[in-house]
């Protein structure tokens, strides 16, 4: 049996993936083998011993101590797109309510609750409306900081209508490039991007490089009266600095999905609790793909969408598998070959890989191994963990 512990509200549609006779799962269960969240933000104490695996439901991992899990030899996923159309449909509303004062002008209209005359009604509308005069997207220009699941949609659908885009990501992958339409124009630094963008998208995860991205300074390269959105996360915007922006009239608007006190009944400011991936398409895309990489994970011992670790996939035709994670230290793998010779163990097939600081391999042998063998691996120096992964696991 596996032991799967969850925070925060997953999808039932993901939580129906774990077969009940394998696999034991919610949000009470002590000693897990593997963590199922969203946006719980796991404090370093929550790595519980014998922990092997951690799946972000979701994009973002600013919320799981990473780095603190490779030490451990904790493999954290996350779900890479399953929830990004609903994040760009946010976007669109979002530019489209900084546009048009769709907002203001549906609270003028509810203000007018007691008016019960329809030709009054009418007069009042059609006297006020140019207070809530807005402008076009056609035509105008927007720069999008950070071209990859999201980045690129938010894009693909501001062309359809009618916008020029501006792409900035120097860290873009292969993959992600492929899905950035051809007719975004590539930006080489960002200050030329917010000097020709009227509004400025912003779709990179929160890392030390991009926490305070948009700064005095950044703003300072802004169009004047620019539309800035953050749908990514808080902290990638300086909140002193935007007050600053939004006070001498550089930036026009900022809509986001971060509350930040201060700026929340700020009149050119609109802020939402966080609903990017609060769909139910979304959720559950994320659920599901969260929950099919964990158990192929604790299953097989492969890894698809780790952020901590490399991609790993072997097929397994006869023997017995163990999985084994060590610092990425020269001459580990050496150790454990002459491990296994030593005790006369046919190795009938071997997967090696290694990203950054940690290397996972997965070894399947013609003979059953024994907790002797596991102790003489797991003693190696540059050993972390060492799993054994019976045929029906
Ligand atoms: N509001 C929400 O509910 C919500 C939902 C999903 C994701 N997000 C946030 O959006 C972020 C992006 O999500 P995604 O699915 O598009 O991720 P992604 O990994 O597909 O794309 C992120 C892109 O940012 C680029 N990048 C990294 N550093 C950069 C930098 N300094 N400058 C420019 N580009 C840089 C990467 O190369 C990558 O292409 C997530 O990390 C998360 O924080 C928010
Ligand atoms: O990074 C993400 O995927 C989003 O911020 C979604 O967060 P949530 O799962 O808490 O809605």
């Amino acid at each position: 049996m596996y032991n799967v512990r969850t925070y925060n509200a997953i999808a039932a549609t993901g939580l129906d993936r774990f077969n009940t006779d394998k696999y034991s799962v919610g949000a009470d269960i002590t000693s897990p083998d593997a963590l199922l969240l969203r946006s719980h933000k796991l404090a370093v104490d929550e790595l519980s011993d014998g922990l092997l695996a951690i799946a972000r439901a979701g994009a973002g991992v600013n919320n799981v101590p990473v780095e603190a899990c490779s030490d451990r030899g904790i493999v954290v996923f996350n779900t890479p797109g399953a929830n990004a159309n609903s994040v760009k449909e946010l976007v669109l509303t979002a530019l489209l309510l900084a546009s048009r004062d769709v907002y203001g002008g549906i609270s003028y209209v509810r203000s007018l609750a007691s008016v019960t005359d329809e030709v009054e009604l009418n007069k009042l509308v059609e006297a006020e409306k140019k207070r809530f005069k807005g402008r076009e997207l056609i035509g105008k220009s927007l720069g999008v900081v950070g071209l990859g699941a999201i980045g690129s949609m938010v894009a693909r659908a501001a062309l359809d209508l009618g916008m020029r885009v501006l792409g900035y990501d120097p860290a873009l992958s292969v993959d992600a490039a492929w899905r950035v339409p051809a007719e975004v124009e590539r930006m080489e630094n960002l200050p030329s991007l917010f000097a020709q963008a009227d509004y400025v998208t912003l779709h990179v995860p929160l890392l030390p490089a991009t926490e305070g991205m948009i700064n005095a300074a950044a703003l300072e390269a802004f169009k004047p009266g620019s539309v800035l959105l953050n749908f990514a996360r808080q902290p990638i915007v300086d909140t002193q600095a935007l007050a600053k922006g939004l006070e001498n009239g550089q930036i026009g608007r900022y809509v986001a999905d971060f509350p930040v006190p201060g700026l929340i009944d700020h009149d050119r400011v609109m802020l939402t609790p966080h609903l990017g991936a609060s769909t139910a398409e979304a959720e559950e895309n994320c659920a599901v793909m969260a929950a099919d990489q964990l158990m192929r994970f604790l299953e097989t011992g492969s890894i698809t969408n780790s952020v901590n670790f490399p991609p790993v996939s072997l097929e397994r035709v006869d023997g017995y598998r163990i999985a084994v994670t060590n610092r990425n230290v020269t001459g580990t793998l050496g150790k454990m070959t002459s491990v296994l010779a030593e005790r006369d163990i046919n190795v009938i097939d071997l997967i090696n890989k290694s990203r950054d600081d940690v290397a996972y391999n997965l070894i399947d042998l013609a003979a059953q191994p024994d907790q002797g063998l596991i102790n003489a691996i797991s003693a190696i120096d540059s050993v972390i963990n060492v799993r054994v992964l019976t045929a029906d696991s």
